[in-house]
């Protein structure tokens, strides 16, 4: 398995040719934002909670992304529901543990989800790995209080106990697994200050492991072009407000040459 310029390349092309639909069940203060950038990508958005239509949307999708960022009882049925469906289905998952950690309710709903879900990607910042790992870590909210590196060991742990892919988001992103060691370090430190990047990386991995069963590969994929179209949206940018913009045209212009510029990844 390798990460080149040309393996992101092939993903953008299949995504752009067969606009896989995504279904998320994701919070409210991103999901305009993350439907575009889906949009952006090439694949195509549905967000859909209601625990009457989850069933019928996943059966029509090509994966399903789950993110606990503001959850309330019925979106937490809607997303067994959906979860469901996917299972069998043999449907794709990805899951982002939106602080998890800072309160017992997204704790103890993660356990339960991440049971059910059979995960194919796990993507959280470093304080939501670690907290989905000991469960006397407490985060303070949606943002990491720590390095990537520092859950690095925790991240290995839940690839181990969910044999899936987990991403840990961060100055460098890691993609683990039971076999490999991903490292992209591509991205911008102004990312983090507009909300929800993260949750945008969780909704790119979705259209990439849609295309691609190399789940590791895909993850990797979408977080080097998380990287990528960050770099070059922030040279563009002159704040916060115009990043989210830039970062949504850069999406959407994003060619084979900028891969190549780009790209710093390492394997291990
Ligand atoms: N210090 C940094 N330097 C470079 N890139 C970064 C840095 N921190 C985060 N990123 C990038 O920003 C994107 C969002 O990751 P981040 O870890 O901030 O997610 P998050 O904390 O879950 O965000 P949110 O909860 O707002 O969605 C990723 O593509 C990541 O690579
Ligand atoms: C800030 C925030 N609060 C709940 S979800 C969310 C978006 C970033 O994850
Ligand atoms: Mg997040």
């Amino acid at each position: 398995m390798q990460v080149t310029p040309q393996s992101i390349w092939s993903d953008i092309v299949k995504i752009r040719e067969q606009f896989p639909l995504i279904h998320n069940i994701t919070n409210y203060v991103v999901m305009n934002n993350t439907a575009n950038a889906l949009l952006a990508l090439g694949a195509s958005p549905a967000m859909a909670h209601a625990e009457d239509e989850v069933a019928e949307m996943v059966n029509i999708a090509n994966a399903l992304v789950i993110n606990i960022g503001t959850l309330s009882p019925h979106w937490i049925s809607g997303m067994e529901k959906a979860i469901l469906k996917a299972r069998e289905l043999y449907k794709p998952i990805v899951i982002d543990p939106v602080a998890c950690g800072a309160t017992a309710l997204r704790s103890t709903t993660m356990q339960t989800l991440l049971q059910l879900a059979n995960p194919s990607v796990i993507r959280g910042n470093a304080s939501e790995i670690k907290a989905l790992v000991s469960a006397n870590i407490k985060t303070r909210g949606a943002d990491s209080s720590e390095c990537s590196d520092a859950a690095i060991e925790d991240a290995l742990q839940l690839a181990q106990t969910y044999q899936c892919t987990v991403v840990v988001s961060g100055a460098t992103d890691y993609i683990i697994d039971n076999k490999d060691v991903t490292k992209i370090y591509n991205g911008h430190p102004m990312m983090t200050k507009v909300t929800g990047l993260g949750c945008t990386a969780t909704a790119l991995i979705g259209a990439f492991v849609s295309v691609n069963s190399d789940i590791h590969q895909a993850a990797s994929h979408a977080m080097a072009v998380m990287g990528i179209a960050g770099e070059i949206a922030v040279k563009k940018s002159v704040g916060p407000g115009t990043l989210q913009l830039h970062f949504l045209d850069t999406l959407y212009q994003l060619d084979a040459q900028q891969l190549m510029n780009y790209l710093k990844v390492e394997a291990v």
